[in-house]
């Protein structure tokens, strides 16, 4: 099987954690402990989110008195590409010897005229209190938002259209390479008006990301693991309850917070939709469990298909 895996980035920072490097790289060993299994007997591609190290590296570079301008955010997507795929390629290398692995620095395009640049929804950084991030949003002229109990920074997240290395990545897959790519969704990337690649301020969501290459990969499988082990009707009520078993089309008859499980839900369904292989949210931990059926939402395209034959 070819399976497409899209890691949290409350998988590498966990909540309530400092987000220094030390406890992202065991939390990165953590993962990998759960990924390595799948690596063993199935193709594997990884992607990963870089929300909290985004808003790291931006403050650090607008704090920057060696700078003039502080660096835009598709540089410092590209740099959480190379720290994050740093950490996971050296994991995955020493999970899995003698076996090839890689980590890419991908673009992503985007459309330059999508109206996500004029509403900033994407959550970066960390969370802070009311008063602080209305501080931090004077200071900086950024744009704040309610996250759950806390307030974050947000920015631009256009819809990602088409990963431009995506022929690559097929080529190492099929060599049997385990390849880590698309970091963050990907360096937000248009086309000028002469067809050249530019960057843009913006920060793609990496579940809509891992859909988009799970579908052009052929991929048998998306798997979206988080820090919640299945998506939950009701979710925060006396009343929530676990989805162990849905479809598409039940998932897009409820409504899913837009900043964290609503992308999710939405990269789950349009993958299913447009290939009729499964996906699933679920524990990071549970990787091999959620592949086998017995762990996390599975999201299949109707409730009577048989899950043995995603094994
Ligand atoms: N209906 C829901 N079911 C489960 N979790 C939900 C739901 N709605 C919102 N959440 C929240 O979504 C979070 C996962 O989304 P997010 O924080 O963006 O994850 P990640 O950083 O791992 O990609 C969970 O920790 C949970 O707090
Ligand atoms: N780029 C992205 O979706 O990051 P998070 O998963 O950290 O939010």
């Amino acid at each position: 099987m070819r399976v497409v895996v899209a890691l949290g980035g409350n998988a590498l920072v966990r909540r309530g954690e400092t987000p220094d490097a030390a406890p992202q790289r065991a939390n990165v060993d953590r993962a990998v402990r759960s990924l390595a299994p799948l690596a063993r007997t199935h193709e594997l591609i990884v992607t990963h989110g870089n929300g909290p190290q985004v808003g790291v590296l931006s403050l650090e570079s607008v704090n920057d008195p060696g700078l003039t301008r502080p660096y835009p955010l598709d540089t410092i997507g590209a740099e959480t590409q190379g720290m994050i795929g740093y950490w996971m390629l050296q994991s995955l290398q020493n999970a899995l010897p003698g076996r090839q692995v890689v980590a890419m620095i991908n673009q992503t395009l985007v459309s330059a005229v999508d109206p996500a640049f004029a509403d900033p929804a994407k959550f970066v950084g960390q969370v802070y209190d009311r008063d602080e991030a209305e501080k931090l949003a004077a200071e900086y002229g950024w744009t704040v938002r309610q996250d759950g109990d806390g307030w974050r920074r947000v920015v631009p997240s256009p819809r990602p259209q088409r990963v431009i290395e995506t022929r690559l990545i097929r080529e190492l897959v099929r060599l049997g390479t385990v390849v880590v790519c698309a970091g963050g969704g990907g360096v937000p990337v248009v086309r000028n008006d002469v067809g050249r690649l530019e960057g843009v301020e913006a920060v793609i969501d990496k579940d809509l990301t891992a859909s988009l290459l799970a579908e052009s990969m052929d991929a048998d499988a998306l798997l979206i693991l988080t820090d919640v082990p299945r998506v939950m009707r009701g979710y925060g009520t006396p009343e929530q309850e676990e989805i162990a078993h849905t479809t598409p089309h039940e998932l897009r008859a409820e409504d899913f917070p837009a900043g964290s499980m609503g992308p999710k839900v939405a990269a789950a369904a349009s993958f299913v939709e447009r290939t009729g292989d499964m996906a699933a949210i679920g524990l990071l931990d549970q990787c091999v469990e959620i592949l086998e059926g017995t762990a996390g939402t599975i999201v299949t395209p109707n409730a009577t298909w048989p899950l043995e034959s995603t094994l």
